[in-house]
């Protein structure tokens, strides 16, 4: 929809799609509240509205005039429900490259520089909104990426009491070179870092290990926060730690929150955390797991309530689809460079130069960060795939795929539907039967993926055409029926993206879900947010792993058609993964990468 008040070149960008009426009413209300009346600084300021509605903390007046965006799907949820996990969609750049009217840049530069609303510099006084090295920001987004640069800065800079690393040979056996055990001296040696690695590639045993290492330091014992972006997250980082406890000896109660619950989210307060820098979090470690789906804003309020003096360990894999709201913190931090002063050894008692570390690793022990690469997970096919993808190798991609093994790229839907239809019978008989176990067994050896939410290549068809293939009879329930919570629901202790089946029990049809004890059943009345789910965005899919994943890939053109898309949805498969679609769509996807602008990673000062 096009505002009425606009004119100009705000109206000419809104009719080109390039910008959606909230920019637009943005910008002319600061161009009332500041008395600007240049059409190109209202035009840059509203390009600022839309970058952080598209994803970005800023806008990159240098590449912005050839990269206009599109929004491929306006519907998007409440930026500060901390219930909502699937965005559904992630804008992108435009895949036909359009660029919407072409606009002066210099011009630009010259009115931007003397406007009542832009404070150019570092260290000009407020104004709405900031002009530095180029790129031009809302300014609460400079103050919360300022805040992130100067509290990793400082944490980086500072040393940590001496350590005692006597533990370590206990809590990793086998001699030789050792990426998990470089990245437990690296993390417990420094007041913030960074472990990075694809799926199954022992992130939380690591985490487990550095606990372990950390608790035998002496001294009084570290208290610990185990937190995560979502629900679901949170509830399979404590598991997986649980389950480790015994064998490494830490406490067997350790429990893991949601960042807003850890922060102490408040929605009707003006502060929205109960915990900021003058309430710091009571904790002397905090792991963050999954923080590549960690905003800047979410990042920023982490940041400001974690005591200078805790260990903040972030975990995560960079190469996965970024979060929905504005910012792109952990892989701004794998690229950015380090701060001066930082050491860029790991500590004295490691060698780093045995563990095969690229020039790129090495300079990022200096910000405190190791990739760890061998996945204990999937096999060596998958393995393969998820490099040529993440480094961005369509030939390399496309050979795998063409191998076959593991692996199949299938222009049809043939082989889908003789898989969905077999599953869902076995689901409906092993359901019908009421034997829980089996059908939830069953739930996890298949996932059909989309990009999209809506459309012929998404979600909702899907599910009313895999509904079809396997015999659902169009009852609202139905003995079989794959279900995906939508919200969190604390009442039943159910996260959103957790997924359950339908099966016949002495009481009627239940909703079966697996728990850490066992199968819990739940009244099917009970449940609020709850969809059929024979097929899952690639979004909501992150944090799930199951036997094998079918991705369907959009036509070449799609904007949500991304590296990182694809990288999310083969990484879910432990073994084995069909693609459907063109070779087209999949070298368009191994060539695009997610585009955020963000002044993160330039420098260490700002
Ligand atoms: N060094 C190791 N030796 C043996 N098994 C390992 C090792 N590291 C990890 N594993 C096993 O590999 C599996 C995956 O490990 P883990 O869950 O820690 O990976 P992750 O990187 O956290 O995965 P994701 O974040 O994708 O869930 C687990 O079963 C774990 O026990």
């Amino acid at each position: 929809m096009i505002p009425v008040r606009a004119t100009g070149l705000l109206r000419d960008f809104a009719e080109a799609g390039v910008l959606e009426a909230a920019d637009v009413h943005v910008a002319l209300r600061l161009s009332q509240l500041g008395g600007e009346g240049a059409e190109t600084v209202l035009l840059a300021a509203a390009l600022a509205v839309r970058g952080v509605r598209t994803g970005s903390v800023c806008v990159d007046l240098a590449t912005i005039a050839g990269s206009v965006l599109v929004d491929p799907d306006p519907d998007h949820p409440d930026p500060d429900d901390p219930d909502r996990d699937d965005p559904g969609a992630e804008p992108t750049p435009d895949p036909t490259g359009a660029v919407a009217p072409p606009l002066a840049w210099p011009e630009t530069w010259d009115a931007l520089q003397d406007s009542p609303l832009v404070a150019v510099g570092v260290d000009a006084p407020w104004r709405p909104l900031r002009l530095v090295h180029g790129l031009l920001y809302l300014d609460r987004y400079w103050q919360q990426e300022q805040l992130v640069r100067r509290e990793l800065d400082q944490r980086a800079a500072r040393p940590t009491p001496a350590l005692d690393l006597s533990a370590l040979p206990g809590l990793f056996p086998v001699p030789g070179p050792d990426r998990q055990r470089l990245a437990v001296a690296v993390a417990a040696d420094r007041w913030v870092s960074v472990i990075t690695g694809g799926p199954g590639t022992g992130k939380t045993h690591t985490v487990a290990r550095l606990l372990a290492l950390l608790l035998a330091q002496p001294g009084p014992t570290p208290r610990i926060a185990l937190t995560a972006p979502t629900g679901k997250a949170a509830a399979r980082l404590q598991e997986s730690v649980q389950s480790q406890a015994a064998a490494v000896g830490l406490p067997l109660d350790l429990t893991a929150s949601t960042l807003h619950r850890l922060l102490g989210w408040r929605p009707d307060s003006q502060s929205r955390f109960r915990h900021h820098a003058g309430n710091r979090l009571p904790y002397d470690v905090v792991v963050v797991d999954e923080s590549s789906m960690v905003s800047l804003t979410l990042m920023a309020r982490l940041l400001d309530a974690v005591r200078p003096t805790a260990r903040l360990v972030l975990v995560g894999d960079p190469d996965q689809l970024t979060p929905v709201d504005a910012g792109a913190v952990l892989s701004d931090l794998v690229h950015r460079p380090a701060p001066t002063g930082a050491p860029v050894t790991a500590p004295s008692g490691i060698d780093p130069t045995e563990l095969d570390l690229d020039g790129t690793e090495r300079a990022q022990l200096g910000n405190g960060i190791v990739r760890l690469r061998v996945s204990h997970r999937y096999g060596h096919q998958i393995g393969a795939l998820a490099e040529a993808i993440r480094t961005g190798d369509a030939d390399a991609t496309l050979g795998l795929l063409h191998d076959g093994g593991s692996l199949t790229l299938e222009p049809g839907f043939d082989a889908l539907r003789t898989e969905v239809t077999a599953t869902g019978v076995d689901m409906a008989a092993a359901a019908s039967a009421g034997d829980a176990a089996r059908a939830i067994t069953l739930l996890g050896t298949h996932r059909l993926l989309c990009a999209h939410r809506t459309g012929p290549h998404g979600v909702t068809w899907w599910n009313e055409e895999c509904s079809r293939w396997s015999g659902a009879t169009g009852a609202r329930w139905y003995a079989g029926q794959p279900l995906l919570i939508t919200a969190n629901d604390y009442e039943n202790a159910l996260h959103n993206g957790d997924t359950g089946v339908v099966v016949e029990t002495p009481d009627g049809l239940q909703a079966a879900f697996a728990r850490a004890g066992g199968i819990e059943r739940i009244a099917l009345s009970r449940l609020s947010s709850v969809v059929t789910a024979h097929a899952l965005t690639v979004h909501r899919s992150q944090g799930s792993q199951y036997e094998s994943v079918t991705l369907v890939l959009p036509p070449p053109t799609s904007p949500l058609l991304t590296r990182e898309l694809f990288y999310t949805a083969i990484t879910r498969a432990s073994a084995h993964v069909r693609v459907i679609g063109s070779e087209e769509s999949v070298r368009a996807a191994v060539g695009r990468q997610l585009v955020r602008a963000s002044g993160l990673r330039r420098t260490s000062t700002g």
